[in-house]
């Protein structure tokens, strides 16, 4: 039998193996789900609401066993974890009360011979391919409204982080969600993702990932004319006006960039500071940065855990040595405690300045601890500094000037854009990307829209 080997970041041992599945259980599990769509679709909204609020309940039974094993998959420190847990159940709470709420609408007909109604259905068997990034919450906002709207649900967990996601597919079977309506199968991405895009039983792609591998899932999804939801990566920009409160730019940016060691998809990849409070912004960050303690998530003091693999780590080393080599000056970090043989992967918060437009890190997402930092001397060179990318995930700006915030918010080009604000997620909002950050919204009324179809009924005869 062919496993996978999950291991912890932090120490390079292994946690559990896992079995693959076959292709002919992949491709048994998709007809199971088809087939159970016929059924699920059938009970009632308010049930399956109910079955919605019972897993969540569940999962927080099982907060503090669940938040271990993530951060033992994942290396993200504990504390995170466990609100990874919270943040997971949030789009569960959400879209269990959003089952309720799937409504159609009358349209007023063109003639007295004519009623016209506007329903919606479940798309059918949906298949999700999640990251390992957020194991828990990635797979909640795509299983929830699914489940929600009536459409069964089968997920392929990343292969770094399968346990999490593993536990709360099997607490969703404990709370009554039948196991053919919520299924998880895995291996590796290449040979699962092209089963779910050729299979005629899949309706629907919903994804969490990188950008090149979102490009090849639509391809693969376009002979079968499937629905997708992307959410893929950013290079969100981090914009501090001369007359931003420092403090609280400050405090939010620590947040927006080291979270999960710079992991997420919306984190600050590029700080942008007016020219006039460029020095001032430096020295405090730095001062912030020092405090940052590395180690072991299970540590209770750690609050940047290691960087998920050798591939990761290679390529945020890169980025840090092209920037360097390049002109970029280290203002802090650049330590990095990482032993390829034995496993583990650790990289200090790293505060790059002097930064140019040339260097790879303002061109590619880091995806880990490092902050470089560049300045401009106007908004119009910010917004034209922020929107030079194929990427339009988040994007942040500091000002207390309503004028220059609401010009920001005009001409960026980002679907989440945090105003004094740099911790925007939360499951009743849409979270999404533009450009090649992605298709469609998670999380919002917006959220449950991907797993819906419109039904337009023209009824004659009148
Ligand atoms: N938007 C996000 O939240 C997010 C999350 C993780 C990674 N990323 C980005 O991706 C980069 C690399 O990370 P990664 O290699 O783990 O991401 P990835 O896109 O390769 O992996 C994400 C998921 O896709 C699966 N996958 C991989 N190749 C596939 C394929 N050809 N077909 C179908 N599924 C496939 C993986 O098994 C995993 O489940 C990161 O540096 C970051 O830029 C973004
Ligand atoms: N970090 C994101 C998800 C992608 O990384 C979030 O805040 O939901």
């Amino acid at each position: 039998m062919s496993t996978i080997k999950v291991t912890n970041p932090a120490t390079g041992e292994l946690v559990q193996e896992v079995p693959v599945s076959t292709e002919e259980e992949v491709q048994e599990a998709l007809q199971k789900g088809y087939e159970y769509f016929q059924t699920w679709k059938q009970v009632n909204a308010h049930e399956r609401s109910s079955l919605l609020k019972a897993w969540s309940a569940r999962i927080q039974e099982e907060k503090e066993g669940i938040a271990k094993v993530m951060t033992l998959e994942s290396g993200k420190p504990l504390k995170e974890s466990l609100g990874e847990v919270d943040y997971a159940t949030s789009y569960i709470d959400w879209y269990a009360e959003e089952a309720k709420r799937i409504y159609g609408r009358t349209i007023p007909a063109h003639t007295e011979a004519k009623r016209i109604i506007v329903s919606h259905q479940p798309v059918g068997l949906v298949a999700a391919i999640t990251p390992w990034n957020f194991p828990a919450a990635m797979m909640t906002r795509k299983a929830a409204p699914a489940l929600a709207a009536g459409c069964t649900f089968i997920v392929k967990p990343a292969e770094e982080t399968p346990l999490t996601t593993i536990r709360l597919v099997e607490l969703a079977h404990e709370v009554g969600i039948p196991e053919a309506a919520a299924q998880c199968v895995n291996g590796q991405g290449k040979k699962i993702g092209k089963l779910f895009t050729d299979s005629d039983y899949v309706r629907k792609i919903t994804f969490t990932g990188s950008t090149p591998v979102g490009k090849q899932l639509m391809k693969n999804s376009a002979d079968t004319v499937k629905h997708v939801s992307m959410e893929l990566g950013g290079h969100a920009p981090f914009i501090v006006a001369a007359d931003a409160d420092l403090d609280l730019a400050v405090q939010h940016v620590m947040a927006a960039k080291f979270r999960n060691a710079g992991q997420t998809c919306i984190c600050a990849n590029r700080v942008l500071v007016q020219e006039s409070l460029a020095d001032k912004f430096i020295h405090k960050v730095k001062e912030e940065v020092a405090t940052l303690r590395v180690g072991n998530g299970l540590e209770k003091e750690t609050q940047i855990g290691p960087v998920i693999n050798g591939k990761s780590f290679d390529k945020i080393v890169n980025q840090i040595q092209d920037a360097t080599e390049k002109g970029a000056q280290v203002v802090c970090g650049k330590e990095f405690n990482a032993n390829p043989n034995q496993g583990y992967f650790f990289i200090h918060p790293t505060v790059l300045m002097n930064v140019s437009e040339e260097m790879t890190i303002m061109k590619e997402e880091t995806f880990g601890p490092v902050l470089p930092i560049t300045t401009f001397t106007n908004v119009e060179e910010a917004v034209q500094i922020a929107n030079s990318t194929p990427f339009g995930l988040a994007a942040y700006y500091f000002t207390n000037d309503y004028r220059v915030g609401t010009y920001l918010h005009d001409q960026l080009d980002f679907g989440i854009v945090g105003w004094n604000d740099g911790a925007p997620s939360a499951a009743h909002a849409p979270f999404g990307g533009m450009k090649e950050s992605g298709l469609g919204r998670e999380g919002g009324i917006e959220g449950l829209d991907p797993y819906l179809e419109t039904k337009y009924l023209s009824i004659g005869g009148f």
